[in-house]
Order: C-alpha cells, then structure tokens, then sequence
C-alpha cells in the first residue's frame, strides 16, 4: 500500500528562528522527515556533484574496486550492503561511495587524471553541507527548547564530521532479471543524529511511519527541486526519548536509473 504523502517545508533562512524551530519540532515528532529550502548549498554545485558521481560509477568494476571501501571510505559493489538484514534476498541493488571527513587524510580519491575536479567538487560540497547543517542543528536545538549552542556544547560538532555517500540504482535494465524483487536501499532507519539527502528527482523513496503497525503503509516522498530531504537519525531520536521519530524508510525496486547522496554531517555514534 503506498500514498503520496506532503511533508512540511523547512526554510533554513528565515528570520523568524523561533516559529522556523517550531515548525521543525512538529515536523519532527508527525514524520521525522521534512523538506530543507533555502539552505545555502547552490544548485550549480549540486548538479556538479551528481555529475562526478556518474562519471565514477560509470568506470569499469575493476577500476572501481581499486579503491574498494576501506576506514569507511571509499567503493561498496552492487549488493554489497543489506540495510534490512532480515531479508534473505541478496543484497540491496546500488552501488556506493563514501567519503568520510577532509582533515584525518583517510579519504580515497580517483586520481585526478581520470577525474578532473572529481576531489575538488566532493570536498566543496563537504563543507558547503557541513555549514548548512551545523545552521540547522541550532534550530533543533532550539526546537527542543535548548539553547541554540547546545550541540556544539556536547561535542556533537567535534571533528571527525561529515560523511557523504554517493549512491547509484542501476536500472532494471542493467540488472538481471531475477533482481526484480530487490530492494534499491532495503527498510532501514538511519543511525547518527541526522541526514540530509539530495536525489536527481527519480522517484523510489518511501517513508513508513508507524514501523510496528501491520500491514506496514509505505507512503511515496516526492522531491522538491533543490531542497534536501532531511530525516531524523537513530541517536537524535534516543537522545530525545522517542520525541523525535527515526522513521523507517526504503528505495524501491529500480525501474529507472536513479542517484542520490546523503550526508550524515554530525556524530554518528555516542
Ligand atoms: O537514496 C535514497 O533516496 C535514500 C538512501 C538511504 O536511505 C540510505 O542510504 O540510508
Ligand atoms: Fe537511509
């Protein structure tokens, strides 16, 4: 079962903090989800982004295992990853790239020569999220009636920060057919504080809210052009006792090629 589904629009450069704050609390307890606007992060960039990431996953599988994962960074193969381990499908049908934090030097690059620009791009685009993000964890703060430099009071902005993962779904075309069932991104909720997710508006992701209702209802998350999709991770909805909701989410079946990347900008472990 599977509805359209309207979730609220977050804008990151309102004046008005405090009803900003108090949109994102009630957004955060009804979905765990909403919509990021105004965010700073320039659609030239983005765009840039998405074509890098086609430009690696476009290279041949040898090359790409050169740098196969590796301290978390790096290559991760088709069906390599199950997020929903209960499942005996093989693994979910993408393929991925990490990049971890700029400062510790663990990060593996393609060679420039293959990919001019390739490092430049990912780099800017890590701190151009890390900012956007470290403005909206005020506003969390805030909208969990804290002070605005709570988090970084705590440590949660303490280097290392900042993974990104480039995601690919091959179309069904490109996979075989037995891989019909196979989930592009299987259930899962996300662990860290939060995530911020920016797709190529191929539709396949999907929100349930009330994980332990049956039957499950999977409710589509359109995109909005430019805007991230953010959502509560594992360790913010702990941190709240539950106020805040980690809500399950998939990708479905790839019909269509489909990119996305996300970045968890904050700590991801306590
Ligand atoms: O690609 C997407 O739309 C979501 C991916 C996702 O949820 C994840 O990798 O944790
Ligand atoms: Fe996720």
């Amino acid at each position: 079962m599977s509805n359209a589904l309207q979730l609220p629009i977050i804008d990151l450069a309102s004046p008005d903090r405090f009803s900003t704050a108090n949109s994102i609390r009630q957004a955060c307890i009804d979905h765990g989800f909403f919509y990021l606007v105004n965010h700073g992060v320039d659609e030239e960039l983005v765009k840039k982004v998405f074509e890098q990431s086609s430009n690696f996953f476009s290279f041949p599988i040898e090359e790409k295992m050169k740098l196969a994962i590796k301290n978390h960074r790096g290559y991760t193969a088709l069906y390599a990853e199950k997020l929903d381990t209960t499942l005996t499908t093989k693994g979910d049908s993408k393929e991925t790239f990490y990049v971890g934090p700029l400062a510790d030097g663990l990060n593996q690059w393609p060679l420039e020569e293959d990919l001019p620009s390739w490092r430049s791009t990912m780099e800017t685009y890590h701190q151009k999220v890390l900012s956007a993000g470290t403005k909206l964890l005020s506003l969390i703060a805030l909208s969990l009636k804290l002070d605005e430099d709570f988090f970084g009071k705590v440590g949660a902005l303490n280097e290392p920060l900042g993974f990104i993962r480039l995601l690919h779904y091959p179309g069904s075309g490109d996979l075989d057919s037995s891989s019909e069932e196979v989930y592009g991104a299987s259930a899962h909720s996300d662990y860290g504080m939060i995530t911020l997710l920016m797709t190529d508006g191929v539709p396949g992701l999907q929100i349930c809210r009330e994980k332990s209702k049956q039957p499950q209802v999977w409710e589509d998350v359109p995109s909005i052009s430019g805007a991230f999709v953010v959502n509560i991770g594992d360790m913010l909805e702990r941190w709240t006792n539950c106020l805040f909701r980690s809500t399950l989410h998939r990708v479905l079946p790839p019909r269509q090629e489909r990119y996305s990347v996300m970045i968890h900008p904050f700590a991801v472990y306590a």
